[in-house]
C-alpha cells in the first residue's frame, strides 16, 4: 500500500502534511480515497487533475485568452516512501519553476526526469498585495506560449485565503543566505517564513509558506528548519538577523545575571521560545530530578549549575511558619541523610536550583526549567509575559500539517516596546499581587521567592509617587505624591477594572467598560502605569480575547479619549 503526504487539501486544512495510505482511486470522481492512520476517519485526496481555469498570465499580461482554453497539463502527485514526483502527462510542458523562478525536477509519465534546470535564483521583488499572493503558490508552471511569451499556471486546489497569506508574508518573509555555511545549503535564496527564536538551539525557526510547502522543494520536505542569525537576511532590508537576546550581568545585583535584548522588541513579539530541561511535579522529587539531571550532556549540566541558586531553602515548599531547608530534608528523609556530606549537597543545590528557576506548568501538571527563561528576572512593572506558543503560529503550524508545537514549549512575549540593551522582565507575581502596595509587593515576594525586590518599581520610590499622582481623597486638585492607603484604596477600585478585564469577566456593553475607565481616570493619574496596563489588556495583538467580539479598537480609542481628557484639564503628563 502507497503512503502518501497529504497537501493542499482546503476543505480539511489541518489533515495537510500528514502521511496517509492510499486505498483506492474512484475514476468517477478522479479521487484518491486514503486512510488515515490511527483512529481518523477516511478523507478523500485533493484532485490532481489541471483545468482550464489553472492558466494564469506570469506578467499580469493577459493577451493570451485563446491559451485559456487549452487544455492544461495533467499530473498526479506521487509520493513513494517521501520521495515525491510530479508526474507529467502533458510533454509540452518546457519548465517547471516555482515562484521564486527556481527550477524544479520534472518527471513524466513513466516516471522519467523530463528536464532539471539548475539556474539561479532569481530574485523577484514583491510590489503588489497579487504579487505576493502568486509568490505564495508553489509552483507556476511556465510554458511557453506560441508568440514567446511566458505563462503561467498554478494548480487552484492550493488556493489559500489570499488575505491571510499576503499578512503572513509582509510580516515575516525572510530569505535564507547564500553563501553562509550552514546546514541547509540548498534552501539558500530561497523564503520562509521566520518563526520563533529557540532559545535551546539559539537557532531561528524558519517556517515553509502557510500550507507547509517550500517555494521549490517537492521532495516531501515540509518540516521548518533551524537557521542560525546570520543565516537569514530580511527580506525587505536585505540585512542579517541578529539574535534577540543575550544573558549578560545584571546591573543592578552584581552576581545575578539577567536577559537582555539585543534588538529592539515590538509589543506583542514574540522574544523567543524556550523548552524545558528538566520537569519534575514539584522540587522535592528528587530522585526524578536527579536522573535527568544525570542523563544531561556535560555542558548542559554545567549551564544548569550556573543558574541563580535563590535562598538556601525551597520556597515553594515553605509552610505556614518555615521554610523547607537542607535540615529539614535531611530529618524528613532518611534516604537522604544516609548519604555523604557531598552527595547531599550536590543534590539540595540541584533543589534549590530547580526550585528557584522552575515554573509550573498548568497544562502538564508539572514544574519545568527552561534555561534561558530561567534567566528571567521579575519586575513589578514587566515589560514581558510568559506564555504559549503564539496561536497564529501554533494555527500555521497545524494548518500547515506541520509537527504541532511542542505544548511544552513556554514562550517569552513583549507586552511593550522594549529597546535595544533594555532588561527583559516578566512578573513573579500574580496580576492581583502587582495590584498591591510596595510593602505587600516586597513581602510576597520574600515568602514565595525569597529575595528582596530591587526591581525598578520597588526601587525608585520617587518614580512610583510620579506615578502615584491621585486626586485627594476629598476629590479636590492632585495630591501629587499620594499617600499609602490613598494608593491601597484607588488601587482597590482599579483593580476591580482590571480583573474583569483580565479575567475575561463579559462586560454588558463597551460602555460599562469606559464608565469604569472613566472613574479609574479620576482617582488614578494617567501616566499611572496601572492605565497604560489596562489600555495594553485591550491590545488584541498582546491579548486576544477569544470568542469575545467587543471591539477592541473602538474601546481602546474611547478610553484613550477619556485619558486624554483628564490629561488636558489636569495638566498631567501624557500616557502616551
Ligand atoms: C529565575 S532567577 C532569575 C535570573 C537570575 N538573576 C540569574 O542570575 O540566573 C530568580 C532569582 O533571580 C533573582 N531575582 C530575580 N528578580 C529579582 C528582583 N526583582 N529583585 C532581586 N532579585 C531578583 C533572585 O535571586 C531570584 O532568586
Amino acid at each position: 500500500m502507497a503512503t502518501v503526504l497529504l497537501r493542499g487539501l482546503e476543505s480539511k486544512p489541518k489533515l495537510n502534511g500528514r502521511q496517509v495510505n492510499l486505498v483506492c482511486f474512484h475514476e468517477e470522481r478522479g479521487r484518491w480515497e486514503v486512510e488515515l492512520e490511527g483512529a481518523m476517519p477516511m478523507v478523500d485526496l485533493f484532485k490532481v487533475e489541471w483545468n482550464d481555469d489553472w492558466w494564469e498570465p506570469v506578467d499580469n499580461d493577459d493577451k493570451y485568452p485563446s491559451l485559456k482554453k487549452e487544455k492544461g497539463p495533467t499530473f498526479k502527485e506521487v509520493v513513494l516512501q517521501k520521495q515525491e514526483k510530479l508526474k507529467l502527462t502533458d510533454p509540452k510542458i518546457l519548465t517547471v519553476v516555482d515562484c521564486n523562478g527556481r527550477p524544479v525536477s520534472v518527471y513524466d509519465g513513466e516516471g522519467q526526469m523530463l528536464e532539471v534546470l539548475s539556474g539561479q535564483h532569481i530574485p523577484r521583488k514583491v510590489e503588489t498585495e497579487s504579487e505576493v499572493c502568486q509568490r505564495s503558490f508553489p509552483l507556476q508552471f511556465q510554458k511557453k506560449a506560441p508568440e514567446g511569451r511566458t505563462l503561467a499556471v498554478r494548480p487552484s486546489c492550493l488556493r489559500v485565503r489570499e488575505e491571510e497569506t499576503v499578512e503572513a508574508l509582509r510580516k515575516r518573509k525572510v530569505e535564507m543566505s547564500v553563501g553562509t555555511v550552514h546546514a541547509k545549503p540548498e534552501l539558500d535564496g530561497q523564503f520562509g517564513l521566520l518563526g520563533a527564536f529557540q532559545a535551546s538551539t539559539n537557532a531561528w525557526e524558519v517556517m515553509p509558506d502557510a500550507r507547509g510547502l517550500w517555494d521549490v522543494q517537492i521532495d516531501g520536505s515540509a518540516a521548518p528548519v533551524k537557521l542560525r542569525s546570520p543565516e537569514i537576511c530580511d527580506e525587505a532590508t536585505g540585512k542579517a538577523f541578529v539574535d534577540p537576546v543575550q544573558i549578560g550581568d545584571w546591573k543592578t545585583v552584581p552576581e545575578e545575571k539577567a536577559l537582555y535584548a539585543r534588538v529592539t522588541l515590538q509589543e506583542g513579539e514574540v522574544i523567543l521560545e524556550d523548552e524545558p530541561a528538566i520537569s519534575a511535579p514539584f522540587s522535592f522529587d528528587m530522585p526524578q530530578l536527579m536522573k535527568q539531571f544525570n542523563q544531561m550532556s556535560p555542558s548542559r549540566q554545567d549551564a544548569i549549575l550556573q543558574l541563580s541558586k535563590g535562598p538556601d531553602f525551597l520556597a515553594s515548599l515553605r509552610s505556614e511558619t518555615r521554610h523547607f531547608t537542607k535540615e529539614t530534608l535531611q530529618s524528613a528523609s532518611p534516604e537522604f541523610s544516609q548519604l555523604n556530606e557531598s552527595l547531599q549537597d550536590q543534590i539540595w543545590s540541584m533543589m534549590r536550583t530547580f526550585d528557584c528557576n522552575s515554573f509550573s506548568h498548568s497544562r502538564s501538571k508539572s514544574q519545568l526549567l527552561y534555561p534561558t527563561l530561567a534567566r528571567v528576572n521579575h519586575s513589578c512593572r514587566p515589560n514581558a509575559v510568559l506564555g504559549d506558543p503564539k496561536p497564529a503560529e501554533q494555527d500555521a503550524k497545524l494548518h500547515s500539517g506541520l509537527e504541532p508545537v511542542d505544548l511544552l514549549k513556554k514562550a517569552l512575549i513583549a507586552i511593550e516596546e522594549i529597546p535595544e540593551g533594555e532588561e527583559i522582565t516578566v512578573s513573579y507575581l500574580s496580576e492581583e499581587d502587582l495590584l498591591e502596595p510596595r510593602p505587600q509587593r516586597r513581602q510576597r515576594l520574600m515568602d514565595g521567592f525569597g529575595f528582596e525586590c530591587f526591581c525598578s518599581r520597588c526601587l525608585d520610590e520617587d518614580a512610583d509617587r510620579v506615578l502615584r499622582t491621585f486626586r485627594s481623597a476629598e476629590g479636590e486638585g492632585s495630591t501629587g505624591t499620594g499617600g499609602e492607603p490613598c494608593e491601597e484604596m484607588h488601587v482597590s477600585s482599579f483593580a476591580d477594572f482590571l480583573t474583569k478585564l483580565s479575567k475575561e469577566e463579559p462586560l454588558s456593553s463597551p460602555d460599562e467598560l469606559v464608565a469604569i475607565a472613566e472613574t479609574a481616570s479620576e482617582t488614578l493619574a494617567p501616566s499611572h502605569w496601572l492605565l497604560r496596563k489596562a489600555l495594553k489588556l485591550r491590545s488584541p495583538e498582546v491579548y486576544p480575547i477569544p470568542g469575545r467580539d467587543m471591539p477592541c479598537e473602538e474601546i481602546r480609542k474611547k478610553l484613550r479619549s477619556v485619558l486624554d481628557g483628564v490629561t488636558a484639564a489636569k495638566g498631567y503628563p501624557s500616557a502616551a
